[in-house]
């Protein structure tokens, strides 16, 4: 039996979760989805206002947050929508997750990859995240959650941008995308978005592409990455202060705004050398052991050592995983990227540590002298 695809719809309070919702049922003829919400309370207003398509189901659970006090019960809901499927009682092929305003995705996403049942019948497509234009950074400067639910996401949707002016829109998806540099945002005008834009994203799957931001690579300013030919890596930017923090440099004329202290943070890594397997496994599994709690999303392209086909790596916290992508293709430079979104990154540790993974220059030479004997 196909696995069931799974969509994390999450966002802070009021950001416009149901109202996107809502829309995708309405549209989304011919799918069958199972919808799994979870309110605050014991009233559960939301389920009163959600269309009601013939072969959607749809559960409530009110009785506290699926990230915290009742995780179990999503364990549980989701093993048993798809036991009920496997014996033929629903028909479904997708289930969307609505969490709360106050969720935290991290323990959710966990869900379905702690529990083995779960993970044998739930393949997670992607995290996405509702932002309101409106009230994000007022949210954003007070919580927490509203931060990970950011950082989490592989789709961002600002909601209530008719409500703010396009300089407060800008300034909005500029922190956003210091947050989170990997997820495409997009304003969405109550919830109004094509069904594709929210379905099989695969943004959480392993996949070859790794949509970060080329702005936040490459050219605003601060002199990003402009010579990997010299370098064998560049991160942050030439000033010393990584993307997200804060610019102490009273001489940096950079327009952007800097007074926000956002705790979930985000950088880069490049490097032009490959890596060492074993060293970089070493190297990672040591890192998530210690880090691994404060490490939101992690994934990255990799050029490896003794492969030529691109290395994609992702992570959750602890959970931590790779795969073979598509060949590096003839006069495809083969540059490693990966980006890390979290609380308090040790961020000189880790580009020490993948400094320190890559294979070392004199092994370069040897295999480079290698493969010419061969050819
Ligand atoms: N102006 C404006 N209002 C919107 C937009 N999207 C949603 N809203 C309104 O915002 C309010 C909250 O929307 P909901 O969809 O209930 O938000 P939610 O994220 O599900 O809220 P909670 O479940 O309480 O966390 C509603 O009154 C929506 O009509 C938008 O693009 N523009």
């Amino acid at each position: 039996m196909a696995l069931i695809s799974a969509t994390i719809l999450t966002g802070f309070l009021g950001a416009g979760k149901t109202t996107l919702l809502n829309r995708v049922l309405q549209e989304a003829h011919g799918q069958r989805i199972a919808v799994i919400e979870n309110e605050f309370g014991e009233e559960n207003i939301d389920n009163d206002i959600l269309v009601r398509n013939e072969g959607e189901q749809i559960v409530q659970m009110s009785n506290g947050c699926i990230c915290c006090t009742i995780r179990d019960d999503l364990r549980q809901t989701l093993q048993t929508l798809a036991g009920r499927r496997r014996a033929g009682e629903l028909t479904f092929d997708r289930v969307i997750i609505e969490t709360t305003g106050l969720a935290d995705p991290g323990p959710v996403i966990q869900t379905f990859f702690m529990d083995d049942e779960v993970a044998e019948n739930y393949l997670l497509d992607s995290i996405i995240t509702l932002v309101d234009a409106r009230h994000a950074q007022q949210q954003l400067d007070d919580r927490q959650e509203a931060r990970r639910q950011v950082g989490f996401a592989d789709q961002i949707f600002l909601s209530k941008t008719d409500l703010v002016s396009e300089q407060e829109k800008e300034a909005l998806i500029h922190r956003l995308k210091h947050i989170n540099p990997r997820a495409p945002i997009e304003a969405v005008h109550f919830g109004e978005v094509p069904l594709g834009k929210v379905l099989d994203l695969r943004g959480f799957n392993l996949n070859a592409k790794l949509d970060i931001d080329p702005e936040l690579l490459e050219g605003d300013g601060h002199g990003h990455d402009d010579g990997h030919a010299h370098h064998d890596h560049a991160h942050d930017g030439h000033h010393g202060h990584a993307h997200g923090e804060h610019c102490h440099d009273e001489h940096c004329s950079h327009p952007h705004h800097h007074h926000h202290d956002d705790d979930v943070k985000s950088f880069v890594y490049r490097a032009n050398r490959p890596f060492d397997p074993v060293k970089l496994e070493d190297f990672l599994g040591a890192i998530v052991n210690v880090y691994g709690p404060k490490m939101l999303r992690y994934k990255g392209v990799l050029d490896m050592q003794g492969t030529d086909r691109k290395v994609i790596f992702q992570g959750v916290h602890q959970l931590m995983g790779s795969d073979l992508g598509p060949a590096w293709q003839p006069g495809e430079e083969r540059i490693s990227k990966m980006v890390f979104i979290g609380i308090d990154l040790p961020r000189d540790i880790l580009v020490q540590g993948l400094d320190q993974s890559l294979v070392a220059l004199q092994d370069r030479a040897h295999q480079a002298s290698a493969e010419g004997h061969a050819a």
